[in-house]
């Protein structure tokens, strides 16, 4: 049965607003060693874009470093919704006993916070643990006043995650606050992702694969920081989830639930057996797309044509490899060796130039 053509571009419809996206869609390439996934939000230029590419190109070439577990512990995500809703969805998670909650949604009082962690916090349980993410929104001052209401609202907070924007602001709220700070975009936007690190200025770090630029380049960083380490999603098919499973799971420590759940924020996949939580926890495995499923969630041709540019300016800027490694990225009409996808041959053709 021939494979699907690789690069194949996708689009799937989110469950909820989550990040101002009401969709997801982006580029899985095959490699040597699989299916890698390419998909920077589209706020990110084609310099930052280049260690999305990386970390596809990581794990269509070479495929990841062993793994030191064989599940690994996940948070339920909960958008900006309403107190029912969030309820709802953490008691729908599959056993997580972890939630990490949004707050600081643009048009949202604290008073929405409040009831959203309050129905967390009852949905979980005492035992449960709950973080924020503010996505660098507060000064420092509104944080520290903000994250006193929501560490009584939610029972007490595990931490909160990039609250205020810069790594200054970071150092500066946690000499001021006794929530635990984990810092998100002084991290995976910096030049130097070491730098809030070395500045004293979180307690954890979030490590996202793709705008990292890969498993191995995570894995230094956590070596290299000297704080613990949560490994989190960038919202992608389980093709690209599988990455930052296989992070966590090569990780020496794993002291947090990671934030890799985020299938349940799409309301489709490109997988069959989409990597969703069981009993909080998400087996370590690497789901293959299905050629069925990529056909019915294949982007249309403006989309596509969308990516195809966007592949185009980053293989300028960064020199990267295109798709399969060769520089000159074309349709893939042969099948790879291992990760060929179940089902029959769809999907578009797609010829990009480096
Ligand atoms: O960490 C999680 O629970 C899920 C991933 C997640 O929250 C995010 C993924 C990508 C960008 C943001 O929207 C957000 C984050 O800031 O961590
Ligand atoms: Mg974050």
């Amino acid at each position: 049965m021939p494979a699907t053509p690789s690069p194949v571009v996708w689009s799937v419809p989110m469950r909820t607003r989550f990040r101002g996206l009401t969709s997801r869609d982006g580029v899985l390439v095959r490699g040597d060693a699989g299916w890698g996934e390419f998909s920077p939000f589209w706020d990110y230029d084609a310099t930052e874009s280049a260690a999305w590419w990386r970390a596809a190109r990581e794990a269509a070439d070479q495929g990841w470093p062993e793994p030191v577990r064989a599940t690994v512990p996940v948070n339920v995500t909960v958008p900006a919704v309403d107190a029912a809703t969030a309820h709802r969805i953490v008691r729908a998670s599959g056993g997580c006993r972890t939630a990490k909650v949004k707050v600081a949604e643009p048009g949202q009082t604290v008073d929405d916070e409040v009831a959203r962690l309050e129905a967390v916090r009852d949905a979980l349980g005492p035992g449960g643990a709950i973080r924020v993410d503010a996505n660098a929104a507060w000064d420092v001052d509104t944080a520290v006043a903000r994250l006193a209401v929501l560490d009584r609202a939610a029972g007490g907070l595990e931490y909160a995650e990039q609250p205020v924007p810069t790594v200054d602001d970071l150092a500066a709220l946690r000499r001021r606050t006794h929530v635990p700070i984990a810092a998100d975009e002084s991290v995976r936007r910096a030049d130097d992702p070491l730098a809030v690190a070395r500045a004293g200025a979180a307690d954890v770090l979030v490590l996202k694969v793709q705008p990292l630029g890969g498993v191995r380049a995570c894995l230094r960083i956590a070596e290299d920081c000297g704080l613990p380490v949560v490994v989190s999603s960038a919202l992608e098919s389980s093709v690209g989830l599988a990455a930052g499973v296989a992070l966590a799971a090569a990780l020496p420590e794993l002291p947090y639930a990671c934030g890799l759940a985020t299938a349940q924020l799409l309301t489709a996949d490109v997988v069959a057996d989409p990597l969703l939580p069981v009993d909080g926890a998400v087996p370590v495995r690497r789901p293959v797309p299905d050629a069925r499923l990529l056909a019915a969630h294949a982007a249309d041709d403006a989309l596509t044509a969308r990516w195809h540019r966007r592949l185009d300016d980053v293989l300028a800027v960064a020199g990267a490899r295109g798709p399969r490694g060769t520089g000159i990225p074309t349709g893939d009409p042969t099948g790879s060796p291992t990760g060929t996808p179940a089902g029959d041959a769809t999907g578009p053709r797609a010829t990009w130039t480096a």
